[in-house]
């Protein structure tokens, strides 16, 4: 075992809208200790560090991809960067689309941050309302799951009655694993953080992950052999729309309603940051699958936005409903609500 003083880092991931920011936000609010965080975000425009509340130089983003694969260069520079910081532990928020094993091995291959770093292991978001659904039909879920070593319940709250069957679950589908519930993110951090991870399938930090990540891998997208995770083949596809002018809230949110009825399950994740025309104010809107967030107003709104950006992602749609659906966006956020989809 190494003698050097190395930082622990700690792989925050799960699907879309699983409950990752909420967690980390959590933790923010919580901690006693310098946290740097690093986010990924599928969406080039990046929303989740407003969602954090808190916009400093320890808190990056990475907008615009997933670190598993095309912005693998761009997480070690970073990495590099928040280590400069001498931050007590580093957090790094991947997207709810990354299969952490090419991930994994890119932090484990190379030399420089593998000296600096002390892999903590993986925790992974649960959004208890969902889970089994999404296992079957996402296939990042499953690849998540392997690779925990700390499961997170999330929306307990909204599914009490589920989480035992969820907890019962997980146990038959990824045994062993360490589960617990937040409540709205919040969690007992010495947990989820302070004990060594990778406890499952391996000695010791990166040398013992190395063993775990080339052995055989299951699940349905699993990587290719040179650990590029192909989300190619089981492609997704974002679109970013940015407005000037302030919206109604109740518009947008009432479009949101509509969209995710009708195409809920192709629909994987709608995040609008959006300036209330009435009050001034900045609202987050969302949407996961077809489950609608209610409006949540941030205290700490971007200064420099005066109208709304939304980021939509969707898995599988036809190219004819893209079209009609962005089209409706743009009249809700015009204020027509209800706005008519039909091309
Ligand atoms: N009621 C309730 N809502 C929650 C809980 N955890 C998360 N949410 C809500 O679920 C939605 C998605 O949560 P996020 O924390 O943004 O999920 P995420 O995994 O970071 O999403 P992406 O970064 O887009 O993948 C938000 O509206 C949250 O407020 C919870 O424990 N209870």
């Amino acid at each position: 075992m190494s003698s050097k003083k190395t930082t622990p880092l700690h792989v925050l991931t799960g699907f879309l809208g699983s409950g990752k920011t909420t967690i980390l936000r959590a933790l923010l609010a919580d901690a006693l200790e310098p946290v740097a965080v690093l986010v990924n975000e599928v969406g080039e425009l990046g929303l989740d560090h407003h969602l954090l509340e808190r916009v400093d130089e320890d808190v990056l983003l990475l907008p615009g991809g997933c670190v598993c694969c095309e912005l693998r260069g761009d997480l070690l520079v970073a990495l590099d960067r928040l280590l400069e910081r001498r931050p007590a532990r580093v957090v790094l928020e991947t997207t709810g689309l990354t299969d952490p094993a090419p991930l994994l091995h890119a932090i484990a291959a190379d030399a420089g941050l593998a000296a600096r770093v002390e892999l903590r292991g993986v925790i992974v978001a649960v959004d208890c309302e969902r889970i089994e659904e999404l296992a079957r039909e996402q296939p990042e879920v499953r690849r998540q799951l392997d690779f925990a070593d700390r499961v997170v319940l999330s929306k307990v709250d909204l599914a009490p009655q589920r989480a035992q069957g969820v907890r019962a679950w997980l146990e038959r589908e990824v045994p062993g694993r360490e589960v617990r519930a937040a409540d709205r993110g919040r969690l007992d951090w010495h947990w989820l953080l302070d004990r060594p991870g990778f406890g499952l399938r391996a000695s010791s930090s990166v040398e013992g992950a190395r063993g775990w990540l080339w052995g055989p891998l299951a699940g349905p997208a699993a990587s290719s052999g040179d650990g590029r995770a192909d989300h190619g083949s089981i492609g997704y596809t974002t679109h970013s729309i940015r407005v000037d002018d302030a919206v109604e809230i109740e518009a947008v949110q009432l479009w949101l309603r509509l969209v995710t009825q009708l195409d809920g399950p192709r629909l994987l994740r709608i995040k609008a940051l959006a300036r209330c025309r009435a009050s001034g104010a900045t609202y987050v809107l969302q949407s996961a699958g077809a489950s609608v967030s209610p409006p949540q107003r941030l205290d700490l709104a971007p200064p420099d936005l005066a109208g709304a950006e939304v980021v939509v992602i969707e898995r599988g749609m036809p190219e004819g409903s893209i079209e009609p659906l962005l089209r409706s966006l743009h009249e809700a956020l015009a204020g027509h609500a209800g706005a008519d989809r039909s091309p």
